[in-house]
């Protein structure tokens, strides 16, 4: 197991807002948070990045506590894949991504050659390489959140924390997107995420962390969560589950409208 959280409590000094959360994740395996808007997955990140202290129970990384570990050795570990419509940088692609490098190195801040190097290999990897010389201010959604994850692989942590990696993104985006997080499974990255969406949870999700009214409520395989019951009972809308495909079967979901439509 890469990652092994044990009765987490996270919040803030006067407000507890998550607790009695349990996982385990191992490297390959994709969890998915889900949950309405304020339920608290930031400070459930803060906290799996020791930006925040939990306020009780435990995370280990490879069997180390994350709260004996430093700044640098937690960097090395887990790497944050931020929302792209939430970060601009005035800056040409290959330096954003270069800046993945910046817990190798050193005091003086300054990216070698082999970092260029890595920061390449990563563009490489995620198929952006015409992009390196643009600049990320000029580039669309989709693009802009494939260079943020590259600059995430270029700090070479085995777990990936991305945040909604596919909100505000076209529908063909959200499918690359998707793509890349099932890629990045094979390579055996363990990747923890939020969608809005119950069909990512169902595409590409391992195991699924249901949040709601300040309380864990579910955890598990995502076909046996995400029922149409658990969708009610978080949004109070109607849904049916049916299985699409051509031999090759995967979930979704459709909702039953109130209105009609002719
Ligand atoms: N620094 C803070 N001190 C006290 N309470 C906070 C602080 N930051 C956030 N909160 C509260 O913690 C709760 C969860 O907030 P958080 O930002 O983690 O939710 P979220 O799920 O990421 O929300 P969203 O999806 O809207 O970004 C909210 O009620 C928020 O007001």
């Amino acid at each position: 197991m890469i990652l092994v959280v044990e009765n987490l409590a996270c919040g803030y000094k006067r407000r507890t807002v998550i607790e009695n959360v349990s996982f385990q994740l191992s490297k390959g395996e994709v969890l998915c948070l889900f949950g309405p808007n304020g339920v608290g997955k930031t400070t459930f990140f803060k906290t799996l990045l020791g930006f925040l202290k939990s306020l009780n129970g435990t995370i280990l990384i490879n069997n180390q506590s994350l709260n004996q570990m430093n700044r640098e050795t937690i960097a090395k570990n887990i790497a944050y894949v931020p929302q792209a419509h939430q970060m601009a940088f005035a800056f040409k692609v290959i330096d954003v991504v270069v800046l993945g490098r910046l817990v190798y190195m050193g005091k003086q801040r300054r990216p070698s050659r082999e970092d260029y190097k890595k920061a390449r290999e990563a563009l490489n990897k995620l198929q952006i390489m015409h992009l390196e010389e643009k600049l990320y201010t000029e580039l669309s959604g989709g693009e802009r959140q494939m260079v943020l994850i590259a600059r995430a692989l270029t700090q070479e942590a085995p777990i990936l924390i991305m945040d909604e990696p596919t909100s505000n993104l076209d529908y063909g985006n959200q499918i690359k997107v998707m793509e890349q997080i099932q890629r990045l499974r094979q390579q055996k990255f363990a990747v923890i995420m939020t969608t809005h969406s119950p069909e990512q949870v169902l595409l590409c999700g391992d195991q699924v962390i249901v949040f709601y009214g300040g309380k864990l409520i579910r955890t598990g395989a995502p076909k046996d969560i995400m029922t149409p019951q658990l969708i009610k009972d978080i949004y109070n809308v109607e849904v049916s589950k049916i299985k699409k495909g051509d031999g090759n079967f995967y979930e979704s979901y459709i909702p039953a409208l109130q209105t009609s439509l002719s």
